[in-house]
């Protein structure tokens, strides 16, 4: 059985103060953390003082892209190190939003990923396939590609603590959100790239969210399915009650 894994990305949204004020009333909840996995992406900015006040409790805090070298002259970047060294736990790799505007490239990806497990970070690698490539039947070929590209020269017991976030592009932050069934079909294949790749003993073990319009509403859905092991959440990650609400939900799957 695979804990359910919830993460909140926040993208670039929240000040200081309303870190600070969610975290202090997401802790106050009764979550157990041996039926679901919290996680916080938050800005980088406020990672010191999330991991902090999250010290203890169910949450744990993760940043939202890094840098693969461990120090250097990269202006702006933040390394793998650097998150270690704050007690950061987790960090998003390869979202579409860094792909598209950044030009986060597969190989980029790969690398982040190697350089996140030198630091003890546990990377949640992100795939998914545009709006024409879905119409185009290519979503499943697009998506594995990006799984294996992504997880090239990973050993076994590194690919099985990763985690894999299918996010079709066009169902984020749009209010559509893939069928639950085309979502678990996604996750299947990428679990069966897994297989191929890594074998049974990893493919089982490997969590692969969903991501891409989650909310209170639909969460139970996806997650009743097979071959989806949790959610990255995007909107509904940004207040507390509708967090929360997914919470109880993987809680009880
Ligand atoms: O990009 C996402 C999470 O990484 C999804 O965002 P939304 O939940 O806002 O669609």
């Amino acid at each position: 059985m695979r804990k359910p894994i919830i993460a909140g990305n926040w993208k670039m949204y929240k000040t200081l103060a309303e870190a600070e004020d969610f975290v202090a009333k997401l802790k106050e909840k009764q979550v157990d953390h041996n039926k679901v996995e919290t996680v916080i992406c938050a800005p980088a900015l406020f990672l010191n003082q999330l991991v902090q006040a999250s010290k203890g409790t169910f949450i744990s805090i993760g940043a939202q892209t890094m840098h693969e070298e461990k120090e250097g002259a990269f202006t702006g970047e933040i390394s793998g190190h650097q998150l270690q060294d704050l007690g950061v736990n987790y960090v998003v790799i390869g979202h579409s939003e860094r792909r598209q505007y950044f030009n986060e490239t597969d190989d980029a990806v790969n690398k982040k990923v190697q350089a996140a497990f030198d630091y003890q970070l546990t990377p949640i690698i992100c795939v998914g396939e545009t709006l024409e490539q879905r119409e185009q039947n290519e979503t499943e070929n697009i998506v594995s590609n990006q799984v294996m590209a992504a997880l090239e020269g990973v050993s076994e017991e590194n690919v099985k603590n990763s985690i894999i976030a299918y996010e079709p592009i066009w169902a984020i932050g749009t209010g559509k959100t893939a069928t639950a069934d085309d979502a678990n079909d996604v996750c299947q294949a990428i679990r069966e790239t897994i297989l191929d790749g890594f074998g049974e003993e990893v493919a089982s073990s490997v969590r692969i969210q969903y991501g891409g319009s989650v909310n209170p509403g639909n969460i139970e859905e996806l997650l009743s399915k097979e071959h989806i092991d949790g959610a990255l959440v995007g909107g509904a990650s940004l207040q507390v009650e509708s967090f929360v609400k997914l919470l109880e939900v993987a809680e009880n799957v």
